[in-house]
């Protein structure tokens, strides 16, 4: 057996992301790995239920061996064999990210042998992951400019404590992705986006956060449609409240931002804050939001050929990518280059 390259969990960001974009690097470059220091810089460290379930999503995926593979497990031997297609099942008991485990297997998916179908359980609106809505429409879209896609569908929502929430996702194969240049953010052509409300929370709540959005971004453009709804009960029996918000320009470019109102918040200020998240993107004049940035890392490294993207200020998580990418993949190098305000995030495939 190769010897395993060594990735320590407690770099930079210190996060669940290292493990996952480790997972899908040895997957897709067939390298075996151990990762030691599993979130060594979060407050309760090792393989929670969302990690540890998106190990085991990786293991089936790739028919790998694995070893360390147990709940609060700080280290884990990975090594892949053939990564294959077919129908996969990922039953978080608890409200851990259904995006997360998608962020962790699509890549692989879209360069297995055949279809992926992914059946993924947990919470689908849930704090410091994307909302499964900025997922398929922010996410999904800049993804669509590599010249891939996925289908869903949003079977029932899933929120903090108790999860409980489905979709399906279903991935066919791409024989490669393109490189993107996404260089000029253009101008605001218009502003979108959802405001709701789940289980017995009032109506109201959504029309104070959109309002507030709303006034926040009207410095932007006037073309602001933000729809308030009350979830059905049937898919969303739970309470929760959130926004997500879309800007979309003249150049093509799809930026957005979200926010859940957190205990004891007035939802005026969950409304607020989601703007000015969404503000702070398009005034550092970048072509993909804060969020997006280190999401797209790991599609301009498999890309291709050379990509481009202007980004704001770069955030952490997507010098982590970058970090962890680079330590699996010699085929690519990323440079950063800044104006100041903006940076140009550059991959360069060596040939
Ligand atoms: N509000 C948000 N909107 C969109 N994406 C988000 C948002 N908050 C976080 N993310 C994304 O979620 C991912 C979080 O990675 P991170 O390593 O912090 O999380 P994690 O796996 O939950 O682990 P940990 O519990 O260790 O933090 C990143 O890709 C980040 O861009």
């Amino acid at each position: 057996m190769d010897q395993p390259v060594q990735i320590d969990g407690s770099e930079l960001e210190g996060g669940g992301q290292i493990l996952r974009i480790a997972l899908t690097m040895s997957v897709l470059k067939n390298k075996p790995i151990q990762v030691f220091n599993i979130r060594a810089g979060r407050s309760r460290p090792g393989l929670l239920e969302q990690h540890l379930k998106g190990v085991e999503l990786m293991k089936d995926l790739s028919n790998a061996y694995v070893k360390g593979a147990t709940l609060n497990s700080t280290i884990i031997d990975f090594h892949p064999k053939i990564l294959q297609g077919g129908r996969y099942r990922a039953p978080v008991k608890t409200a851990g990210s259904i995006t997360l485990l998608l962020q962790v297997a699509l890549p692989c998916c879209l360069f297995a042998k055949e279809v992926s179908e992914l059946e993924l359980h947990g919470g689908t609106n849930t704090e410091m992951a994307p909302q499964i809505d900025y997922t398929t429409e922010i996410f999904k879209p800049n993804l669509e400019k590599f010249g891939a896609t996925f289908d869903f569908d949003l079977v029932r929502r899933g929120y903090f404590p108790k999860g409980g929430g489905k979709v399906l996702i279903n991935v066919t194969p791409v024989k490669n992705l393109k490189p993107v240049t996404l260089l000029n953010q253009g101008q605001i052509d218009k502003i979108y986006g959802w405001s709701f409300v789940a289980g017995v929370l009032p109506l109201k709540m959504a029309n104070v956060m959109a309002d507030a959005a709303k006034n926040t971004l009207q410095c932007l453009t006037n073309n602001i449609k933000i729809e308030c709804y009350k979830e059905d009960h049937d898919i969303a029996p739970n309470n929760e409240s959130g926004i997500i918000l879309v800007a979309e320009t003249d150049t093509g470019c799809i930026l957005g931002s979200s926010a859940l109102v957190k205990r004891g918040e007035q939802s005026e200020f969950t409304g607020k804050k989601a703007a000015d998240s969404l503000l702070k993107s398009i005034r550092q004049g970048g072509c993909v939001d804060e969020f997006c940035q280190d999401q797209l890392i790991i599609f301009m490294a498999l890309a291709d050929g050379n990509s481009r993207i202007k980004v704001g200020e770069v955030t952490l998580h997507t010098k982590t990518a970058i970090h962890i990418i680079e330590k699996l993949d010699e085929s690519c190098k990323f440079k950063i280059v800044s104006d100041g305000i903006s940076n140009i995030i550059e991959c360069i495939k060596k040939s």
